[in-house]
């Protein structure tokens, strides 16, 4: 069996050595003559897999080691008879934890208190929804938007209307969607940004094109009191420099990219492609998975909460570093620039997750207790 696949999917070997041949390409520049003699092809988010790509090919199985599936024509594979599986929720606390270091940053330098803010989350599935968890336990106010869970649940969502009247901090995690009832393509065009309140923070960490960002790079250029927080651009790698200047904090497209988020991701891959060929699994992540560098973190009872959380947080994920080693790759020559943003996704340090992280107590705190629980530590 022939496998092909991104040379960027971690542990390739070590989950897919047993099936066969493993031929690898960087992601971008897989084409037809590269994936022909493929039954097996296994891809990251820079793949567009459709038609043009796979008609002609052997291929039986596609598997994508992502959340997002916005890069594969999934009506092609159902005509083609192509099955397919992504992973679903692999790196979403990769993305709760860098809006949780973004929102210490906007809080630092706007000088305000974290609590006293309202959050808008604008889609609730494996990221927002974890996300929202996250905010709710730690004793802060949340709205959601996200119409498709509202018509199947029902419960207390807000539209999203209501959310940017209501909410000082936005924060993006719908799937990209051009078309159907709910298309979130633009879903913050220039009226949509017009509205965001006074001092409104705006993150994105969900697909580019959620956002306009020509409309909110001219409304940065207008509004001083709105700070931007942006990990995916349109038309990445290529970004655009001037609003990547504005923005606050900027990455490229790293805020799932956790070790465990990547390593799960393949892993998930691994189990469906298990399931596919209906053979038994035979490695597990557990036992790939380093241990993490931070051991366990001790916290004094009388510990002032605000700087507990940006303590726990900050010993984890910080990024303030992904912004620096971004701003710093940004190139006036485009070729250069959208190499040095691939680059920095290739080389990403080893990264871990604040769920887990393991926390001593010295004395009793209630508040401190459920500060680490709301963040998905482990009280030791
Ligand atoms: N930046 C990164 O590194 C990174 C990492 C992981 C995921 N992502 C992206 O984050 C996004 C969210 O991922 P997820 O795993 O939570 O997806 P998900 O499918 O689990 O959840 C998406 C949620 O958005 C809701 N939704 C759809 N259309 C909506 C609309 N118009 N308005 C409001 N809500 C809407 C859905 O009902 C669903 O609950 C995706 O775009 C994914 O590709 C980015
Ligand atoms: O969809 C996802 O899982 C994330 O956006 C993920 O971080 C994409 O990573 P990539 O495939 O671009 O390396």
């Amino acid at each position: 069996m022939l496998i092909v696949a991104d040379e960027n999917i971690p542990l390739l070997d070590a989950f897919f050595q047993g099936f066969g041949e493993i031929r690898r390409y960087p992601g971008r520049s897989l084409d037809a003559a590269s994936v022909r003699d493929a039954d097996i092809l296994l891809v990251r988010s820079v793949t567009k897999v459709d038609r043009q790509l796979l008609e002609g090919s052997r291929v039986r199985f596609v598997g994508t080691c992502t959340i997002g599936t916005d890069h594969l024509d999934l009506d092609y594979f159902a005509e083609a008879g192509i099955r397919w599986s992504s992973a679903p929720g692999c790196n979403a606390r990769g993305v709760v934890d860098y809006v949780l270091g973004s929102l210490l940053t906007l809080a630092e330098l706007d000088g305000v208190a974290l609590p006293e803010r309202v959050y808008g989350v604008v889609g609730a599935g494996e990221v927002g929804g974890r996300l929202v968890r996250v905010l709710h336990g730690l004793g802060w106010k949340v709205l959601v938007c996200d119409p498709l869970r509202q018509a199947a649940e029902g419960g207390a969502y807000v539209s999203l209307d209501t959310l940017l009247q209501q909410c000082d901090v936005i924060s993006l995690h719908t799937p990209l969607q051009r078309g159907g009832e709910h298309p979130t393509w633009h879903l913050l065009g220039q009226a949509q940004l017009a509205r965001l309140r006074p001092g409104a923070w705006l993150i994105n960490a969900s697909r580019g094109p959620v956002v306009d960002n020509s409309a909110l790079r001219e409304l940065l250029l207008d509004r001083e009191d709105v700070h931007a927080v942006l990990d995916v651009w349109e038309g990445e790698p290529q970004v655009d420099l001037q609003l990547a200047d504005l923005c606050t904090l900027a990455s490229p497209h790293i805020a799932g990219y956790s070790l465990d988020g990547r390593q799960r991701g393949t892993a998930q891959i691994y189990q469906a492609l298990c399931r596919f060929l209906g053979v038994d699994e035979q490695v597990q992540l557990a036992d790939l998975l380093p241990r993490p560098p931070l051991a366990q973190i001790e916290l004094d009872a009388a510990a002032d909460p605000a700087w507990a959380l940006a303590t726990l947080c900050r010993a984890v994920y910080d990024p303030r570093r992904d912004d620096a080693d971004f701003r710093r790759s940004l190139s006036d020559d485009p070729q250069q620039q959208r190499a040095a943003f691939d680059q920095l996704r290739k080389q990403y340090p080893p990264r871990r997750e604040i769920e887990g992280l393991a926390v001593r107590l010295r004395g009793e705190s209630l508040q401190l207790a459920q500060l680490v629980s709301a963040l998905g530590g482990v009280l030791v």
